[in-house]
């Protein structure tokens, strides 16, 4: 029978210094091993140590020359985790931070992710240690175009199916996607994310916010509560934490908190559709920094510090992996936070997982309240293939439902003998499910 502890620690011996990966893999884990333990035939095929290595791993050297006509050179990733249920699907990031341990714990998110969208996608994801902070656009062309030079031979279509992330907006799928379009004379829905006048969705760039804010409604309803008046820290200020906000203002709720790398505002006023409007401004055009904010704003902010330490109703974390410690989350539960749900993908670390499982609050994984973005680009994929363009009534009413189902299979897999709802449990479950099941069905290949 499998055991957690001999499981992880072969993942370990087998992928060393892939933290990131190991964590990913023993929060699942440990929901669906108790899950499969009256299953023997997960464990004859060997289905989680196939779900645990990636279809395929390609590495690459992206070589780039930039504004001083110096050479730079980065490295590149994509990993198809795994296409049981679709094609590959999943974001590029950019970031000096990323390496394949980080890549391989979004790839393996990612798989379980998509499949609770209940569109027909598998899971992937790539990307770069290129910083773009600080460069300039014709530099942000020639790191994508020379990236694109060789993706372009792993991704199709029907293939792999790449998006953004962190670091990967509206300005780098244009230039990817220009790229790949160029080296494939085919006009395809290889990439999703791409603009409206060439193929992309209307609510692609609000989806990811917007789905998470549908989630949370979701949530609060089960306890006969709504937004309204809610107090809510937001961290991030990039495209999920600025479309969340914005579905946020609309239903009520106040944003006391923003922030980026370098620190947090706190504005006790909160966020409003104007200020907003200055963040999109801020960060979607001229790319500058959060402080800006408190500058023109002439509220608090505190330099090098994350929003977990303010008093609040509601959390999102919505910038990166990790981003709340067993300490911030004990602070949170201190000051009575009664939900969390997560904008990013694994935002939060093994003990402050721990920590919000086990209080009485209801807290969601990021596989399943972020999931409106992929679902979206789903949608993306859907339209390309129709060769039709749907309203943003449409897409949006999709998004609402698919939320509302992603929920209802949370509820499904995720309520205990007493009563309990346990988000992560019922995510976990329910992802796992349905790609374990296609996995059974194809044999052992
Ligand atoms: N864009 C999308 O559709 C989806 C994104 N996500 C996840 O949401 C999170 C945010 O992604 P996006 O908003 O797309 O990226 P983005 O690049 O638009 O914004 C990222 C934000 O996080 C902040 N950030 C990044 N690294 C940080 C660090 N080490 N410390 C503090 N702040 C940091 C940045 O300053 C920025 O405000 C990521 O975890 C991403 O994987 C999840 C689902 C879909
Ligand atoms: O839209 C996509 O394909 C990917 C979105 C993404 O990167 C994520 O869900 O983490």
């Amino acid at each position: 029978m499998y055991k957690t502890d001999e499981f992880i620690d072969r993942l370990v011996d087998l992928n060393p210094h892939q933290e990131e990966f190991h964590q990913a893999v023993r929060e699942v884990l440990e929901d669906i091993i108790p899950y499969i333990e009256d299953k023997p035939e997960y464990e004859e095929a060997a289905i989680l140590e196939r779900m645990c290595e990636p279809d395929r791993i390609i590495t690459f050297r992206v070589t780039w020359v930039d504004d001083n006509n110096k050479v730079n050179v980065n490295r590149a990733f994509r990993v198809q985790f795994n296409n049981s249920i679709g094609p590959y699907k999943g974001g590029l990031r950019f970031h000096p931070s990323v390496n394949l341990g980080i890549l391989k714990f979004l790839g393996f998110e990612q798989s379980l992710k998509n499949a609770l969208t209940t569109l027909p996608l598998g899971g992937a994801k790539g990307g770069s240690d290129f910083d773009p902070k600080g460069k300039s656009d014709a530099e942000i062309f020639r790191f994508c175009q020379s990236m694109m030079s060789e993706l372009h031979r792993h991704i199709g279509e029907h293939t792999d199916i790449p998006a953004g992330d962190i670091g990967v907006g509206k300005r780098e799928i244009s230039y990817l996607f220009g790229q790949y379009k160029k080296l494939n004379n085919r006009f395809t829905g290889t990439i999703t994310g791409k603009g409206v006048n060439f193929g992309g969705s209307l609510i692609r760039t609000e989806a990811t916010g917007y789905g998470l804010v549908y989630f949370v409604t979701h949530m609060l309803d089960d306890l006969g509560r709504d937004l309204e008046g809610k107090e809510v820290l937001v961290s991030g200020s990039g495209n999920v934490a600025i479309y969340a906000c914005e579905k946020l203002i609309d239903l009520g709720a106040r944003i006391i908190t923003l922030s980026d790398s370098d620190g947090t505002v706190h504005d006790k006023d909160g966020v409003d559709e104007e200020k907003l409007d200055f963040v999109k401004e801020l960060k979607e055009v001229r790319r500058g920094r959060i402080r800006e904010y408190a500058e023109e704003y002439g509220c608090e902010y505190y330099e090098g510090k994350k929003p977990w330490h303010i008093p609040c109703d509601i959390a999102l974390p919505c910038a990166t992996q990790n981003e709340i410690t067993g300490k911030d989350a004990q602070n949170l539960l201190n000051s009575n936070v009664q939900l969390v749900a997560e904008g990013a993908n694994m935002p939060c670390t093994d003990k402050a997982t721990q920590l919000f499982r086990e209080a009485d609050i209801p807290y969601a994984p990021g596989k399943a309240c972020n999931a409106g973005g992929v679902a979206v680009s789903g949608l993306e994929i859907s339209q390309n293939a129709l060769g039709i363009p749907w309203s943003a009534e449409e897409v949006n009413d999709r998004l609402f439902e698919i939320m509302k189902r992603i929920h209802e299979k949370c509820v499904e897999h995720g309520t205990g003998d007493n009563g309990k709802l346990d988000y992560v449990k019922g995510a976990n479950i329910a992802g796992f499910k349905k790609v374990a099941e296609a996995m059974l069905d194809y044999g052992p290949i």
